[in-house]
Formats: C-alpha cells, structure tokens, sequence
C-alpha cells in the first residue's frame, strides 16, 4: 500500500465533510446515491481496495470476504456494532478491523431514555391520536401510562452505552440494576448505586422498565428467548437500542399481544430494514427506523474515527479503534 494512493470503498453516503476529506487522502470510491451496496457489489468491492468503509447495512460475510483481494488488509467499520461482518473470515485473512466507539454513546442513551420515557407514558399513540382529530379534550381517566419515577430500570450489558444510560436513569428517578457477563465495580455501583445481577433471569423477573444495550455477538444471540421473555412482569416494558437479534422477535411479538407484558419500544430489528408486520398492528409497540446514532454531530465523529483509523493503520501503527488484526 503506498500513501497518497491507498484505495477506499466506502459503502454508502456520509457526512459531505467526511466524503471531501476522503477524497484529499485516498483514492476512494464513494457512494453518493446511497443505494446499498448488492452482494456483487460488496464481492467486486473486497476484490479491488485496500481498504473497505462498510456499515451496519453491509453483509460482510464469509462468501464476500472469500473473494478478497490479497490487497485488502482493512475494514473501518463506520459504526460501532461488527455484527455484520464475519470475524473469523477476517481473522483468517489477516484482514484489521476497526469500529467507531465512544463517538455514538450519548446519543444512543438518548435515544435508549427516550423510549423509556415515551413508551410508559404513550408519548406517540397521543400524538396519534391528535393528529388523526380523535382527541376530546383532557380527562382525568384517559390515556393514562405508567410513572417512571421510583421504578426498577434493569440494564442488560454495562458496557459505554449501558453506563451512560445508567446516569441519564437516575437522573429521572429509576432505580439502575443491571446484569453483565462481568460485575463492573467502580462509578456505577458507588455513585450510581446500580444493582448487580449475577442471574439474568432474576433480574428480569424483577425489573418495571429492561433496557437491552450488549452488543449482538453469538454468545447474545436470542438472549432474550422465549422462555427469558417469559420472565416478565405483566406490567414490565422493553427497551432495544442494541441489535434486532438479542430479542426473540417473535416470542416478544406473542408476549405483546396477549398483554403478558406492557409495552415496547424498539430502535432495532432482527431483519431490518424489513419490519415483522405484526409490530404494526400493535399499540403498546413504539417502533424506530435505527435512529440511535443518528445526530448529524455523532455521524461526523463517526466519519472522523474511520479517517483516524485509515490513517494510523496506513502509516504503520496500531489504529485506535482496532477490533482485531494486525498493523500494516
Ligand atoms: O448501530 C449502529 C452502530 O453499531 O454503530
């Protein structure tokens, strides 16, 4: 690879100020129309740069990454989630992969207190209801939710996002607990005076309010089965700001509709951007196109960590947000 000539394809549109930036370092292809990407596509992508930018929207699976180029040495993911791409293909190409955390942690806990504030308190079937012309006036007995104040909000995965969720809770009143493959000592049990839970069935069995915010890998595949769902209380909500695939969609979607549980609200899906039809039909369901990261700050500072990274790795170091790989 030599500098000043490095090709990039980057997958879909960015920010303009990332895109310019870009074109004064590399030799990249961009996407300007923002059509992702087709398997053919990807595979004659992997085939010729030296650096591949992808996105969540990207399967980078092991049929595509088995016809890469010896060329290839790097994916700057430009997100934070590798669930679409298949590691150990990468691993066994010497292939580095970075991601761009930290940069989307606020506004994806943001986005997390949103929906815990707007599903137990109908914050969008209100609006619904006015807009269709369907409101009456105010009454002391209709469209009645749930106080969050001094209820138990239980964090599945206390990593970055976790934790910020876990500052943003106690601020509006909610008791934080939360269940990690590891405990965290520190911050979020001295000052946040966040509960551990060892057993996440317990957990679950206990909690007003679960939040879902581990990443997608194989070991969280579905962790919240059937029989998990089960778990919860008739009057519990759940909140999914992580990846469509931790959830079992459709057990949720039969826990909904028999009222087992209260209410959802949900940024991510197990095949986006298809939509199981039968969310659409429920009310105690507040349903996002993936919005978590999606301010116009954090796009640019994720766009900035995939520039960073590009850069260390072709100058020889070791790029910051490495997931797994060598240096060049
Ligand atoms: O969902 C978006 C990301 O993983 O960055």
């Amino acid at each position: 690879m030599v500098k000043g000539k490095v090709k990039v394809v980057v997958t879909r549109k960015l920010p303009d100020s990332i895109e310019t930036r870009m074109m004064e370092l590399f030799d990249v292809t961009l996407n300007l129309d923002d059509t992702p990407m087709s398997k053919a596509q990807l595979i004659e992508a992997v085939k010729h740069a030296d650096v591949l930018v992808p996105t969540v929207t990207d399967d980078i699976d092991s049929a595509v990454l088995a016809q890469a180029g010896e060329n290839l040495r790097l994916i700057a993911n430009y997100g934070t989630g590798v669930d679409h791409i298949d590691l150990s293909s990468a691993r066994q190409r010497a292939i580095t992969l970075t991601n761009t955390p930290d940069v989307l942690t606020e506004d994806t806990a943001d986005m997390t207190m949103a929906l815990i504030l707007a599903v137990p308190r109908r914050v969008v079937e209100g609006e619904r209801v006015l807009r269709e012309g369907k409101w009456k006036g105010w009454s002391p007995t209709w469209m009645l939710g749930n106080r969050i104040h001094g209820k138990r909000l239980g964090i599945v995965g206390m990593g970055r996002i976790g934790r910020a969720v876990a500052r943003r809770a106690k601020g509006f009143g909610l008791s934080v607990h939360y269940h990690n493959r590891r405990r965290v000592h520190g911050d979020i049990e001295t000052e946040l005076e966040a509960t551990y839970w060892e057993s996440l069935d317990q957990m679950l069995a206990r909690m007003d309010i679960i939040s879902v915010n581990c990443p997608h890998t194989p070991a969280t595949y579905h962790l919240l089965s059937a029989r998990r769902l089960k778990l919860l209380r008739p009057s519990a909500y759940l909140v999914n700001t992580a990846r469509g695939e931790v959830i079992d969609e459709n057990a949720l979607i039969r826990l909904l509709k028999a009222g087992d549980i209260a209410g959802a609200g949900l940024d991510v899906f197990e095949n986006e951007p298809a939509i199981n039809p039968k969310f659409l039909s429920l009310d105690n369901v507040t349903l996002l196109p993936h919005m978590g990261s999606a301010t116009v700050e954090g796009r640019i500072d994720m766009g900035e960590k995939v520039l960073i990274n590009i850069k260390t790795f072709i100058d020889g170091h070791t790029p910051p947000d490495r997931v797994i790989g060598d240096v060049f």
